[in-house]
C-alpha cells in the first residue's frame, strides 16, 4: 500500500489515494500506522475518497483509531495533494466532502506546486460557557462546534500549562460525553492569539486547524482579538478570518508533503520511496 506522510504546522498525517475503494478496518490501519516507534508516525490517517457530492471526500482517523469529523490542517494537505499528483487542475473553488459537510478551497502555487491553502471552514456554532473541574482546578470553557467539537479556554501562562495532565482531564470530562478538542488560549499585546491544542484522539499537536479557528471565534466573541487575526501554534501561525458578511470562517496556512512510502501491511514491512525534501 502506498502512502504520503503530510504535515501542515507539524500536524501530520499519513495519506491514503482510496479513490479507487477504501481499504479494510481503517481504525486499526490509522493507530498501526500513527505510531511514532513501530509505524510511520503521525497524529493520526487520512484517506481521500471519491464523492457524489464534491470533487473528493475526506475521512480522518486520529491516532487512537476514533473517527473525526474534519480536519483543519488536514483538508490543506489534502487540497495539496490532489493538485500535486494531478487528480484535480482546480486552484479555487475546489469542493471537499467531511463528515461535517462541503468545504471550499483556494491553492496558491509556487514554481507549479501547491504552498498554501485558504479553506472556508463555514459557520461556527457557539455555546455559553460552560465552569469545568479539572486536575484540581475549575476552568471556563466556551463550547465551540467548527464540525467538530472543541472546547476554548482562556488563561495565562500557556507555555507553563502541564498539558499532559489538564488535557485527557479535559478530553474526556462528563460535559463532553463525545470527548473534546481543548484549546488553551491567550491574546498577546500585538492582537494576535497563541493556542496549544490537545486534540481529541490524538493527544496534544502542534498545531490544529479546526482549533484555531474555534480559539478565534471565542476571543472574536469575547472581544480578546479582532475577527481577522493570526493565530500563534507551537508549529507555526495561521491566517483566520470571521467574516462579518456571511459569518463563514476563512483559514489560511501551509500545506507540505514530506515523504512518500510503501507498506506491506502482512509483514509491517516499510519502505521509503521519495525521502523528505524530494518532494515539495
Ligand atoms: N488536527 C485537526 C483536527 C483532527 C480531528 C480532531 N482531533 C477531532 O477528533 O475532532 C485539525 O487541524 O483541525
Amino acid at each position: 500500500m502506498r502512502f504520503t506522510k503530510m504535515q501542515g504546522l507539524g500536524n501530520d498525517y499519513v495519506y491514503l489515494n482510496c479513490t479507487g475503494g477504501l481499504p479494510d478496518n481503517l481504525p486499526e490501519l490509522a493507530v498501526r500506522l500513527s505510531d511514532r516507534h513501530f509505524g510511520v508516525g503521525a497524529d493520526g490517517l487520512i484517506c481521500i475518497c471519491p464523492s457524489e457530492r464534491a470533487d473528493f471526500g475526506m475521512r480522518i482517523f486520529n491516532a487512537d483509531g476514533s473517527e473525526g469529523a474534519m480536519c483543519g490542517n488536514g483538508i490543506r494537505c489534502l487540497g495539496k495533494y490532489v493538485y500535486d499528483k494531478g487528480l484535480t487542475r482546480k486552484t479555487s473553488l475546489l469542493t471537499v466532502e467531511t463528515a461535517s459537510g462541503v468545504r471550499y478551497l483556494e491553492l496558491f502555487l509556487r514554481d507549479g506546486l501547491v504552498q498554501s491553502v485558504l479553506v472556508d471552514m463555514g459557520r461556527p456554532e457557539l455555546s455559553p460557557p460552560v465552569k469545568l473541574m479539572a486536575a484540581g482546578r475549575t476552568w471556563q470553557a466556551v463550547p465551540v462546534s467548527v464540525g467538530n467539537p472543541h472546547a476554548v479556554v482562556f488563561c495565562g501562562g500557556v507555555d507553563a500549562l502541564n498539558l499532559a495532565e489538564l488535557g485527557p482531564a479535559l478530553e474526556r470530562h462528563p460535559a463532553f460525553p463525545d470527548r473534546v478538542n481543548v484549546e488553551f488560549a491567550q491574546s498577546d499585546d500585538r492582537g494576535g492569539l497563541k493556542v496549544r491544542v490537545w486534540e481529541r484522539g490524538s493527544g496534544e499537536t502542534l498545531a490544529c486547524g479546526t482549533g484555531a479557528c474555534a480559539a478565534l471565534t471565542a476571543a472574536a466573541r469575547a472581544g480578546l482579538v479582532s475577527r481577522h487575526t493570526t493565530v500563534h501554534l507551537p508549529g507555526g501561525e495561521l491566517e483566520v478570518r470571521w467574516a462579518e458578511e456571511n459569518g463563514h470562517l476563512y483559514m489560511t496556512g501551509p500545506a507540505v508533503t514530506v515523504f512518500e512510502g510503501e507498506i506491506s501491511l502482512e509483514n509491517e514491512n516499510y519502505r521509503c520511496v521519495r525521502e523528505k525534501n524530494a518532494v515539495q
